[in-house]
C-alpha cells in the first residue's frame, strides 16, 4: 500500500470547540494521539510528494486560531481535512491550466489550494467575513484569487463571472463550479446555478449524501422522485461520483456526505418548452398533492378530459400519478396543455 491510499483511509476524531481554542490542548486518549500524529506523517509525506502545504488537522486548527474562529454550525462550518479528496473533487470537474473555477465557501482554503495548484483562476465567495480574509491572505501572492465577502444565494454571479472572464481573456471556455458547500444551502445552490449553462460547463459539489442520492438516483415510481428531479434533468446531466465519510470533516457532521458532478446542458440542449416558468409551475403543481392524479391536480390549466387525451395521445395511461412521467413526458404534457 503506497502512502497516498494510507492517507485516504485516514480518519479524524471529533474535537470540542473549547479544546480547540486552548493552546495546550492535549487529545483525551492514546489511540486519538496516535491517529492525529499519523494524520500528521501523511501530511507531511503528501506534502513532500506534492510540494503542496498539507491542510490536515492541526493545520485546520492552526488557521481558525489565528482568526480566533471555532467552526459555527449556522455556516455549515464543517472543514475537509484530507487533501485527497480535495484532489478528487478538482479531478471530478477534469481542473486545468487556464479555467476559470468558481468556489462557494472557501473556508481555510483547503480546496481553493488544489484549485489554484492546478492552474485555475479561482473567484471565491464566503459569507464570512474572517474566514475571507483568512484565504485571501493565504493566496495573496497567487494574483490568481479572487475573494468576495458576500452570500453566494444574494451574490450577482453573472455580473461577476462575466467581469472576470473578460479579463482573463478566457471567453472560449466556460467556467465550472467546484465546492464543498454548506448542506444546508445545496438546494437554493442548484436551482441558482443549474440554469447557467450559458456560463458553466459543470458544477461539482460536495453534498450530504442522502441529498446527493435524491438528486441523482431517485427513479420513478419511487416516494423520492420530486420536481426538483425533473428540474435537475432539465438542466443538466447529474453524476454521483463517490461517496465521502463524515470522518474526513472538522469538526464531524451527523451525516456522510458524497460528491456529485451535474454537467450543465448549454441553452439550445434545453427541452423546448413555451415557458419554463410556466413548464415549473406545471410540474410542481402535478406534485403538490402526490397522491393525486394528473387529471384532478392540473384541472386550474385545463379540463379532466383533456389532460386525459393528452396523456393518452404521450402513450401514458389516463390515470397516471406524477411520480410516473419522465422529463420528457412532463415536457410533453405540458405542450399539449399550456395555454401560453
Ligand atoms: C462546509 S465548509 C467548507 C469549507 C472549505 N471549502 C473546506 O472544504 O474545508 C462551508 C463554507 O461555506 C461558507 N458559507 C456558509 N454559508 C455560505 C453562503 N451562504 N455563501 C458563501 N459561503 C458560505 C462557510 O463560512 C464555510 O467556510
Amino acid at each position: 500500500m503506497n502512502p497516498s491510499s494510507l492517507c485516504s483511509l485516514q480518519t479524524f476524531p471529533p474535537i470540542s470547540h473549547s479544546a480547540l481554542l486552548n493552546r495546550h490542548c492535549k487529545p483525551a486518549y492514546d489511540s486519538t494521539a496516535r491517529v492525529r500524529r499519523r494524520a500528521v506523517v501523511c501530511a507531511e509525506r503528501s506534502s513532500r510528494a506534492s510540494t503542496r502545504s498539507a491542510d490536515d488537522y492541526y493545520a485546520t486548527l492552526k488557521a481558525l486560531k489565528s482568526k480566533g474562529r471555532f467552526p459555527r454550525k449556522s455556516l455549515g462550518q464543517h472543514y475537509m481535512l484530507n487533501s485527497e479528496i480535495n484532489d478528487q473533487l478538482a479531478g471530478a470537474a477534469g481542473i486545468e491550466q487556464g479555467d476559470i473555477v468558481l468556489e462557494i465557501g472557501p473556508g481555510t482554503g483547503s480546496l481553493t489550494n488544489v484549485l489554484l495548484n492546478s492552474g485555475a483562476f479561482v473567484l471565491a465567495v464566503e459569507k464570512d467575513k474572517h474566514m475571507a480574509a483568512l484565504v485571501s491572505e493565504r493566496f495573496s501572492s497567487s494574483g490568481k484569487l479572487k475573494v468576495l465577502t458576500e452570500d453566494i444565494v444574494k451574490c450577482h454571479v453573472r455580473s461577476h463571472m462575466s467581469s472576470l472572464v473578460g479579463s482573463t481573456n478566457s471567453e472560449s471556455r466556460k467556467a465550472k463550479v467546484v465546492a464543498n458547500i454548506p448542506f444546508n444551502i445545496s438546494t437554493d445552490v442548484i436551482k441558482l446555478f443549474l440554469p447557467m449553462g450559458d456560463i458553466f460547463s459543470e458544477v461539482v459539489l460536495l453534498l450530504q449524501e442522502e441529498t446527493a442520492v435524491r438528486l441523482v438516483v431517485s427513479s420513478l415510481r419511487t416516494p423520492e422522485y420530486r420536481p426538483i428531479n425533473v428540474f435537475v434533468n432539465f438542466y443538466s446531466e447529474p453524476e454521483y461520483k463517490f461517496k465521502v465519510p463524515r470522518t474526513n470533516f472538522f469538526p464531524q457532521p451527523n451525516v456522510d456526505a458524497a460528491v456529485v458532478s451535474f454537467k450543465l446542458k448549454p441553452p439550445s440542449e434545453y427541452p423546448h418548452v413555451s415557458s419554463t416558468k410556466s413548464f415549473f409551475s406545471t410540474v410542481n403543481s402535478a406534485f403538490n398533492e402526490k397522491r393525486k392524479m394528473l387529471r384532478k391536480s392540473l384541472q386550474h390549466i385545463c379540463t379532466a378530459l383533456e389532460i386525459e387525451e393528452a396523456l393518452t395521445s404521450i402513450g401514458l395511461l389516463a390515470t397516471s400519478r406524477p411520480e410516473e412521467l419522465t422529463l420528457d413526458d412532463f415536457v410533453k404534457l405540458h405542450n399539449m396543455i399550456a395555454k401560453d
